[in-house]
């Protein structure tokens, strides 16, 4: 590794009363929002900066303020399973475990709507002549996948009110289907409706469905009477990343009675392409609403919180460190990415935390898209198109360091609808339709999976030995003890021109051995780290598309040139303030070397102290 000089990594003495009066008026700030009034037809809007305690602070009101009344509860909701737990667990080790389960209600807006809004009410609707099942993503039912293409890769049209029309493909999605557009999206609209008729839907059907609901005055009064009188007050955490739909929904709410605190930060809005009706840009409450600010940050170095600022696109100056941290002086590392597939910016990461002392549980490495992650240590993003291939393509994916979580998500998905596939046949419907069919549970699938993970050879072998054993091992874990034998098939083939090359490369893998030996850091997309905290964060920023500038390319260019930007490049600059304010103790970035000077330029002109090292070479210990 070539470096500047290191500077001392150690805490620089601040006078103790200066960090005293810090902390003071940062706990008072969340204080005054721990005990603020919420009344019913004026939102709350508590907006805070990272790092700021928002988890904190919704904990300790939901700990110590009283409800208006005690039969009710409160609702405290967010966009991921992920916080849902977190505030759980807060609540347990707080020694009040009866504030997780009813009347109170923790988990995602969309179970929500889903419980309060819309299940109760679909039988006596329009549509209540089918079975309900809500997915979280189409990538759940295999008949919304075709070629490559899932229904999440489209938006669609509404026709009275629901978003069944025509189909287009998402902005930034490529065309990998069958090369014909036109054809994908009739196939899109086509399969959309009729996964409905059979009573599939996701979060944008459910919201749509939940106004339509409520656009029938004599209903909306029943349901909206119920809701208010069953919860004292809703606390919207992430309220930045509500799509129109959600805004609507929330206003009606609110309009009827129902406190509503909504808890965000606008720079963090990174779900914008989940909302393609043109909501974005708008301000995420109404002007009326009341506002209390944080603005202190409990996680991050003051280095840290100057470097995030530069990359804010509101344009607030920094943040006020806060927390232990606050003092310590790492220099923000910019690394030179000299080839994305190979890991070598990842290693010079790795060494400069193990300098730090950061161990690697705490290191994640996180990028705008899976595939600038570098296919080294992550294999390829998206499974292959054969059958045999998202087997192999799974099995590595489950079996690598450091695989993204989204990634991990899906390749469970095929490796259970594989052992599905063998033992109880129907491949074409969902893993959940057919564990209830066959009366499995998702435990002895779990179980199965672990057996045949544990027990499939080694990606190294030949494709045709890997495919001859892969299959005699799926033929002896069965996922429950209902099932004696098996009833349906693999329907896996494989080409004679592959039958040599390593299973690996069928799964569009790199090779095993390099990925075991590489254990660095964890990799993600940066959408999969919001919310969370690490040590150490490099952020790989993409390469610049020069023949057509991408909204990640801009994003950065207008970072680089400190020049206003157009909407679209506002979310992919905000998904790199995202990723950057995670950090604790040490922010690295891994640019395109021709970059890497302006970058340093923009930093230290904000006073930011940052340092360039080179990409590592050396096999090392990490
Ligand atoms: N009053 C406080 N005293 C000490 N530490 C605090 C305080 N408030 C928050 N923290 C710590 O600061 C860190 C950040 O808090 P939290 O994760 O709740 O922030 P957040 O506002 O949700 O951030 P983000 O929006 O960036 O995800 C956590 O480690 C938390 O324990």
């Amino acid at each position: 590794m070539s470096a500047e000089a290191i500077p001392p990594a150690s805490p620089t003495a601040e006078p103790r009363q200066r960090v005293d009066a810090i902390r003071g008026s940062a706990r008072e700030a969340q204080r005054a929002i721990v005990e603020a009034e919420v009344t019913g037809g004026q939102f709350l809007w508590v907006e805070a900066c990272p790092g700021a305690g928002k988890t904190r602070v919704v904990v300790d009101r939901h700990l110590e303020r009283p409800l208006a009344t005690p039969r009710q509860g409160r609702a405290i909701v967010s966009f991921t399973r992920m916080a849902g737990r977190e505030l759980r667990r807060r609540c347990d080790d707080a020694g009040s475990p009866e504030l997780v389960s009813s009347p109170h209600f923790i988990g995602t807006l969309d179970s929500f709507i889903w419980l309060h809004l819309v299940r109760p009410y679909l039988a006596a609707s329009e549509w209540g002549n089918r079975s309900w099942r809500r997915l979280d993503s189409w990538h759940d039912h295999p008949k919304a996948r075709q070629r490559g293409l899932s229904l999440d890769d489209f938006v669609f049209t509404k026709k009275d009110g629901l978003r069944l029309g025509p189909a287009k493909l998402r902005n930034g999605k490529s065309n990998a289907g069958t090369g014909d557009p036109n054809r994908d999206a009739r196939w899109a609209q086509r399969t959309h409706r009729k996964l409905f008729r059979e009573g599939f839907f996701t979060g944008e059907l459910l919201r749509d469905i939940a106004l339509k609901l409520l656009s029938d005055q004599k209903r909306a009064r029943l349901i909206l009477d119920i809701l208010v009188a069953r919860f004292s007050e809703l606390i919207v955490d992430e309220a930045q990343d509500c799509s129109d739909e959600d805004r609507r929904i929330l206003q009606r709410l609110n309009e009827h009675g129902l406190p509503v605190l909504l808890v965000g930060d606008p720079d963090q809005a990174i779900y914008g392409f989940r909302d393609p009706s043109g909501s974005r840009g708008q301000p995420v409450v109404p002007v009326t609403a009341e506002t209390m600010r944080l603005r202190h940050n409990w996680r991050s170095t003051q280095n840290i919180c100057d470097a995030a600022a530069t990359l804010r696109t509101s344009g607030h100056p920094a943040d006020v460190a806060a927390g232990e941290h606050h003092g310590e002086d790492a220099p923000i590392m910019l690394v030179p990415m000299e080839n994305r597939e190979e890991a070598g910016h990842v290693r010079s990461f790795a060494a400069e935390a193990q300098r730090l002392g950061i161990p690697q549980a705490q290191r994640i490495v996180a990028s705008n898209i899976g595939s600038a992650l570098p296919a080294e240590l992550t294999g390829s993003s998206r499974p292959p198109r054969t059958l045999l291939g998202r087997m192999v393509w799974a099995v590595g994916v489950l079996r690598a360091p450091g695989a993204p979580r989204k990634r991990l998500e899906r390749a469970h998905r095929i490796v259970w609808e594989n052992l599905l596939n063998l033992w109880c046949g129907e491949p074409g419907v969902t893993v959940e339709q057919r564990l209830e069919r066959f009366g499995l549970t998702k435990d002895g699938l779990l179980r199965a999976e672990a057996r045949v993970i544990d027990e499939l050879p080694s990606l190294n072998e030949s494709a045709e030995k890997w495919n001859t054993e892969a299959k005699r091992i799926l033929r002896k874990h069965q996922p429950g003890s209902a099932l004696d034998r098996p009833q349906g098939k693999l329907g896996w083939r494989i080409q004679s021109k592959d039958r040599r090359k390593h299973a690996y490369v069928i799964g569009g893998l790199s090779d095993p051995t390099i990925t075991a030996s590489a254990e660095v850091a964890h990799l993600s997309t940066i959408h999969q780290v919001k919310g969370e905290e690490w040590d150490a964060v490099l952020v790989i920023v993409p390469p610049a598309e020069v023949s057509t500038p991408d909204p990640i390319t801009r994003a950065v260019e207008s970072w680089l040139s400190q020049r206003p930007l157009t909407e679209e490049a506002t979310e992919a600059r905000n998904v790199l303030y995202v990723a950057a304010t995670r950090a604790r103790q040490l922010l690295a970035f891994a640019l395109d070397a021709d970059r890497i000077g302006r970058a340093r330029a923009v930093l230290e002109s904000h006073g930011v102290s940052c340092r360039i090292v080179h990409q590592h070479r050396a096999d090392v210990d990490y």
